[in-house]
C-alpha cells in the first residue's frame, strides 16, 4: 500500500472500515475484526472467557444497531435483486462484462441491485445497475484487510457482522442471482437455498449465471445429493441455470408467474 522511495512504515495505511467508520490501522490491528472478536474460538483462555462474560452482553447493542441502521437505510427500497459473485473477477473479463450486463438488465426490468459492495463481480453488477439508472446498493463487510465500497455503489452501508448483513440481502430482495464465485458466493447461495427449501422465504427465484461454471455443481447436486436422498428431486428445481442477462430477467419473471399461479398473493 505504499509507493516510491518513502519508508513503508511511515506511510499511512489505506485503512479499512470498522462498521460504518473508516480508520487507518497497522497490519497487526487489521487482522482483528468485530466478527472475529465475537466468534473466534482461539480466544478461549480464562482471560478471554472473563472478557466474554463482561463484553458479549453489550455487543448485543452494537448488533442491534446494525439491524436498525440497515432497516432504516433500506426501508423505502422498491423491488430489488441481490447479486452475488466473486470478489476476484477481474475487470475486462467476460465474467465481469456478464456481471455488468446482469446489473443493467435487472435495472432495465425495474429492479434495484444489491451486492456485497466489493470488487469483482459485485462491482460489475453495481456498475450495470448504475448505468441503468436504478438504485445500486452495496452492503459492505468489515474484513481484516483494506476494503472500500466499489465506485458504482450509490447507496452504501458497511456492516461489522456477517449475519446482520445477510438479513438485509434476503429481506430487501425479491430474488437472488449468483455469478461465478468462490466460498463467499457458495455460502450466500446455500443460505438462500436453505431458506427457500425450509420455506423461511417464499416466492424467491434463485438464478445461477454461467452454465460452464455452475453445471458441475448442478450435476453433483443431482448425482450425489438427490441420489443419496440428502435433498428431494424437486429441490433441484429451486435453482435455475442461465447464461445471459436477458435469461436472468426471464427466469425471475417466469418463477414469479409460476408462484403466482400456485398461490396468488
Ligand atoms: C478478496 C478481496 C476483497 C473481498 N471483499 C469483499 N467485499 C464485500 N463482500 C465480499 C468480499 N469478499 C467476499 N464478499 C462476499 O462474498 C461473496 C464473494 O465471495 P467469493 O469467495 O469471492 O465468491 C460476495 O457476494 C460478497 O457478498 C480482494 O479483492
Amino acid at each position: 500500500m505504499t509507493t516510491g522511495d518513502t519508508d513503508d512504515a511511515m506511510m499511512p495505511d489505506e485503512g479499512c472500515y470498522v462498521g460504518p467508520m473508516r480508520i487507518r490501522r497497522s497490519a497487526d490491528q487489521l487482522a482483528m475484526t468485530t466478527d472475529r472478536r465475537l466468534l473466534d474460538a482461539s480466544q478461549r483462555t480464562s482471560e478471554a472467557r472473563a472478557q466474554r462474560a463482561q463484553k458479549d452482553p453489550w455487543r448485543v447493542l452494537r448488533i442491534q444497531s446494525e439491524f436498525v441502521s440497515g432497516f432504516d437505510a433500506l426501508r423505502d427500497l422498491g423491488e430489488a435483486v441481490t447479486v452475488f459473485g466473486s470478489a476476484r473477477t477481474q475487470r475486462g473479463t467476460d465474467t465481469y462484462e456478464l456481471g455488468v450486463g446482469v446489473g443493467e438488465a435487472l435495472g432495465r426490468a425495474g429492479f434495484a441491485v444489491m451486492t456485497g459492495g466489493g470488487p469483482g463481480a459485485m462491482e460489475a453488477a453495481n456498475k450495470g445497475a448504475f448505468q441503468a439508472g436504478v438504485p445500486s446498493i452495496g452492503l459492505g463487510i468489515e474484513l481484516p484487510f483494506e476494503q472500500r465500497l466499489n465506485e458504482w455503489v450509490d447507496i452504501g452501508l458497511n456492516f461489522r457482522y456477517f449475519f446482520a448483513r445477510k438479513t438485509m440481502f434476503v429481506k430487501y430482495a425479491q430474488a437472488f442471482v449468483c455469478l461465478p464465485g468462490g466460498f463467499g458466493t457458495l455460502d450466500e447461495l446455500f443460505e438462500a437455498l436453505t431458506l427457500v427449501q425450509t420455506t423461511k422465504i417464499t416466492r424467491f427465484p434463485i438464478v445461477l449465471v454461467g452454465s460452464d461454471f455452475w453445471s458441475g455443481l448442478m450435476n453433483w447436486i443431482r448425482e450425489v445429493l438427490v441420489a443419496e436422498k440428502m435433498v428431494g428431486a424437486a429441490d433441484v428445481d429451486l435453482l435455475q441455470l442461465v447464461d445471459t442477462p436477458e435469461e436472468v430477467v426471464e427466469a425471475i419473471a417466469r418463477t414469479r408467474r409460476e408462484l403466482d399461479e400456485q398461490a396468488p398473493r
